[in-house]
């Protein structure tokens, strides 16, 4: 007996949510991959129907990562400042394809004196989303920083990246624009996929976090279906090996932000 509630309605996907901006995404396919389509309909997904993948959040004190979070877990939006202590987290069932799946979302302090209990928390990140304010150039140089920090606990080489600029509502379109020019740089660099929201107004807070689920489910299929004995049929599964993606010739094992 299943004793899980069903899946929100509202958190069902059939089709690949798209990205953002195609110059700095992770892979600008218009459906899914073939074999993960496959695998759902025929039921050969394995464990990953059952997994809990982990997304971490990181960036500087009041970007708003909390708020982020809120708006899309809980519909919410506070206008008062509440710093994080530590981590908190949130769990969000997703359907993909028909197949059950689920992030839990790491919401981390930005706070200096709170970030070593926070950066305890970083291990084992499927994903990690880093937050800056599109109105405050300092948060985005520190972007980097926060990367390097979240990549010494987990795997470059298999973690998926996103650069969410936030409060977008508080930019008007030209101070956006110059912004966005300089956020691109830094999510090519990174080689992460960038993303521009804002809580107050819950633009693109929906689209981001359901590409955030439909990529991180998408590699998880991937990766079971390698484990599961793909190389000797002789197709070998390589995320990066599609000529559609944007990051595919650079080598993900060492990101231009670590030493
Ligand atoms: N106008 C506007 N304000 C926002 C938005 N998102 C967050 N804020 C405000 O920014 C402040 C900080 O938001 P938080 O979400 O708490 O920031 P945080 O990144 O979690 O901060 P720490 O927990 O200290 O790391 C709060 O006053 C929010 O109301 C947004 O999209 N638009
Ligand atoms: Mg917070």
């Amino acid at each position: 007996m299943n004793i899980l509630a069903p899946v929100r309605r509202d958190r069902v996907l059939a089709e690949l949510p798209q990205c953002l901006r195609k110059e700095a995404a992770l892979h600008v396919h218009k459906d899914f991959h073939p074999r993960v389509t496959s695998a759902c309909q025929e039921h050969r997904t394995g464990t990953v129907g059952f997994k809990i993948s982990k997304v971490i959040v990181v960036g500087d004190l009041s970007v708003g990562k909390t708020c982020l979070i809120n708006r899309f877990c809980k519909d919410t939006f506070d206008k008062n400042y509440k710093a994080t202590i530590g981590v908190d987290f949130e769990m969000e069932r997703f359907e993909v394809l028909g197949v059950p799946f689920s992030l839990q979302l790491w919401d981390t302090a930005g706070q200096e004196r709170f970030k070593c209990i926070a950066s305890t928390y970083y291990r084992g990140a499927q994903a990690i989303i880093i937050v800056f304010n599109l109105n405050d150039v300092a948060s985005l140089e520190h972007t980097k920083q926060w990367l390097a920090d979240a990549l010494k606990e987990n795997d470059p080489s298999s973690v998926l990246l996103f650069l969410v600029g936030s409060k977008k509502d508080l930019s008007t379109p030209a101070q956006y624009a110059l912004m966005e020019k300089d956020a691109l740089k830094v999510a090519q660099e990174i080689k992460a996929e960038y993303w521009a929201v804002s809580s107050l107004t819950s633009e693109n807070v929906r689209e981001f976090f359901f590409r955030v689920a439909a990529l991180t489910f998408e590699a998880n299929v991937l990766a079971e279906l390698e484990k599961s004995g793909a190389r000797h049929i002789g197709d070998v599964v390589r995320i990066n090996s599609d000529d559609s993606n944007l990051y595919q010739t650079a080598s993900k094992k060492k990101p231009v932000c670590c030493p």
